[in-house]
């Protein structure tokens, strides 16, 4: 049932070791990964997004080894990169047809999909206008939209929410804890604010290894009232 085991994973570039053994497991729910520049975090989830072949170790997606073969986890993978855009002379509708077919989905299933993806990252006004003419937020939320298509079982997020506004980012961790409910999400962030809002678990990577896991406790706050303060405590040192 949508579990991602990741087993002693490790990625060397030439003498360097970017993972040295990273162990965890991913399941429906929203986990987050921190850590310092350079702690191997966008090299593990290009690894997880199969677009980095891994120098040992493994990926088991719902039992099946997928590390020498990845399209099982290609297949129900929704991923949001660290860089990179959408194609600028397409609108959104034009892109998301196009990830779509790229992903082989059945067409008329995307263009369902469409409109609930444009309304989920709130991009419908603009549906007709090319990306290109986009700011930089909203372009980031048209590759939000496109991870989302096809309900992928596994999502994955390099750094997704840089430049969304306050009530954008507000509708993007309503986003996120919506689609974990059903999808086990990774979600690399500098943005302590949506890890707060939006993550169950919380990854700590240093040095390539996994160095700790919290837990978020969401309990009622005598200061704000019915709205819950996190509350992170150590699962894993
Ligand atoms: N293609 C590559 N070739 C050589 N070394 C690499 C390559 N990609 C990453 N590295 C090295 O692997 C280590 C981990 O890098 P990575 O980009 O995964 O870190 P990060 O945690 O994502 O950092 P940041 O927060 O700065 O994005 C670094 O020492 C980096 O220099």
């Amino acid at each position: 049932m949508s579990t991602l085991e990741v087993r002693d994973l490790r990625v060397r570039f030439g003498r360097a070791e970017a993972l040295r053994g990273v162990t965890l497991s991913l399941r429906p729910g929203v986990t987050g990964l921190v850590g310092a520049n350079g702690a191997g975090k966008s090299t593990l989830i290009r690894t997880l997004a199969t677009l980095q072949r891994p120098s040992g170790g493994q990926l088991v997606w719902d039992g099946q080894d997928v590390t020498r073969r990845p399209n099982a986890l290609r297949r129900v993978l929704g991923y949001v990169p660290q860089s990179g855009g959408a194609y600028p002379q397409l609108t959104p509708t034009e892109f998301l047809q196009y990830m779509g077919a790229a992903k082989r989905l059945n067409a008329r299933a995307v263009d369902a999909q469409i409109p609930a993806l444009l309304d989920a990252v709130n991009l419908s006004a603009h549906a007709g206008r090319p990306i290109g003419s986009f700011s930089g937020g909203m372009a980031r939320r048209v590759l939000i939209a496109q991870a989302l298509l096809g309900d992928p079982a596994l999502l994955i997020l390099d750094e997704p929410s840089v430049g969304l506004d306050a009530e954008e980012r507000a509708r993007f961790q309503a986003l996120l804890r919506e689609q974990g409910k059903r999808a086990a999400v990774l979600l690399v962030t500098h943005i302590q604010e949506d890890l707060d809002a939006a993550a169950g678990r919380l990854l700590t990577l240093e040095g390539g290894v996994i160095a700790g896991e919290t837990v978020q406790r969401r309990t009622p706050s005598p200061v704000s009232g019915p709205f819950p303060l996190p509350e992170w405590e150590v699962a894993r040192a």
